[in-house]
């Protein structure tokens, strides 16, 4: 059941979720839409218990399941832990002791299941995964785990030399979509381990039949490689500014900042200013300082005189800035509009103040009670405005969207019949 043909590479897909009863629907798309294997996700199986493994044998007597228990302790227990449950294959962790992985290899000969070792935070990943295979473990996996994916790690330059230094099946995991699992594949995976893009999606068949055919004539994808402020910048416009607060833990989003016109999203790199009320003067000279693809983020402060009206607005669609946002009043709204340059702002008023020249370009302020630094990412939408610190911004970008694709697949259950509470199992999650 759990042999590898060096000649058709295995999709296994990871269940990573929290209830068994989704768990089993999703593995039933997948296999339809082509994986292998399923594997019982460490979340699944700290959500359920050994309990999800049975579920998952009774229900698919045929396929082989992996239990990612990723042990790290006490080999010989949870191995045989798993494999009484019905998993063919445990996940035991590189990084554990020799001794652990001696004995959860000792246990799963017992018990007639076989050990794959987890590369995920080992120090010195090809040595170890030289090491291991010598311990007697089955199958390796070069893994970058989920929060190091968010950070950019991924686990493709590690497999490719692992392959070439073990002589047992290679699997890879780490954000793979259709495009990486055909690059995995063409530099030597046997199997390909995909959670998120195949569990998360709301049309699970397609996914996993996408990354079917790449890994099945996996020359014929061409994968691109963009610049960091590129990927980001995509990956940002994919999701809106309500997944980006939910990816910050409830934090970023400015306060009162509302939208001039609807339907505009706005994305780019802050150019700040610092005004004070009745003085334009900074708001404007920002334009000058600004690069396409910047948003001008202005303090100030008043909601009866305005900063930024219709000229100042035209003057940025020429320069190719991104947007603007006022923590404060804008004037000319009609020539806002017209324009079609995104516009977020607290209020719009007739009065315009005077160019006096206090303040500052490009220093720290607060806006929409929000701090905002020069180079930090601004995202607007219908929603609102929120701040993304530069340091974090693929990181947060990257979980947006891991939020974006679990409402995607709650969405789908909805579209199903299930309401939200059931879908989202609220009493049981609820606080104790
Ligand atoms: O093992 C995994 C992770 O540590 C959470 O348990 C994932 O199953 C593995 O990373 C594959 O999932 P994606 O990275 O979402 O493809």
């Amino acid at each position: 059941m759990s042999k590898v043909d060096p000649n058709k590479p295995i999709i296994q897909v990871a269940l990573d979720l929290l209830e068994t009863d989704r768990a089993i629907q999703i593995a039933k798309e997948s296999l339809e839409g082509g994986a292998d294997w399923l594997e019982v996700g460490t979340p699944l199986i700290k959500s359920e218990g050994m309990d999800v493994i049975r579920k998952l044998r009774e229900t698919f007597p045929e396929n082989t399941i992996i239990a990612d228990m990723k042990i790290a302790d006490t080999g010989a227990m949870e191995v045989e832990m798993g494999a009484k449950a019905g998993a063919d294959i445990i996940v035991v962790l590189a990084s554990a002791d020799d001794s652990t992985i001696l004995e959860s290899v000792r246990a799963a000969r017992k018990y007639g299941a076989k050990i794959m070792a987890d590369l995920i935070s080992s120090k010195d990943p090809v040595s170890r995964s030289m090491e291991v295979e010598k311990l007697g473990v089955d199958y390796i996996n070069v893994h970058s785990g989920i929060d190091q994916q968010m950070e950019g790690q991924d686990s493709l330059s590690i497999m490719k030399e692992v392959v070439k230094k073990v002589n047992i099946p290679v699997a890879i995991a780490g954000g793979l979509d259709a495009d990486s699992c055909a690059e995995a594949v063409s530099a030597g995976a046997n199997i390909v381990v995909v959670g998120g893009n195949i569990v998360r999606s709301s049309n699970v068949i397609a996914s996993a039949k996408a990354i079917r055919g790449s890994i099945d004539s996996p020359t014929t994808v061409k994968v691109t490689r963009l610049s960091h402020d590129d990927e980001i910048r995509a990956i940002l416009e994919s999701v809106s500014t309500s997944n980006i607060s939910d990816a910050m833990h409830r934090k970023g989003a400015m306060q009162d900042i509302f939208p001039m016109m609807e339907g505009k999203k706005m994305i780019g790199t802050a150019v700040t200013v610092q005004t004070f009320k009745g003085d334009w003067a900074k708001a404007v000279e920002a334009i000058d300082e600004a690069k396409e693809g910047d948003v001008i983020v202005i303090y100030n402060g008043s909601r009866h005189i305005a900063p930024w009206g219709g000229l100042a607005t035209l003057s940025c669609l020429n320069k190719g800035v991104a947007g603007v946002v006022v923590d404060g009043a804008v004037r000319d709204i009609d020539e806002i509009r017209k324009i079609g340059l995104p516009v977020f702002a607290t209020c719009h008023v007739p009065n315009a103040g005077e160019p006096k020249g206090f303040g500052e370009i490009n220093s720290e302020i607060v806006c929409g009670n929000q701090t905002v630094n020069p180079g930090d990412y601004i995202v607007g939408d219908d929603n609102g405005v929120v701040v993304i610190p530069k340091e974090r911004a693929y990181e947060i970008a990257r979980r947006a969207k891991e939020v974006e694709k679990t409402e995607q697949r709650l969405f789908e259950e909805i579209r199903r019949g299930a309401t939200l509470s059931e879908v989202m199992k609220l009493k049981k999650w609820e606080k104790h």
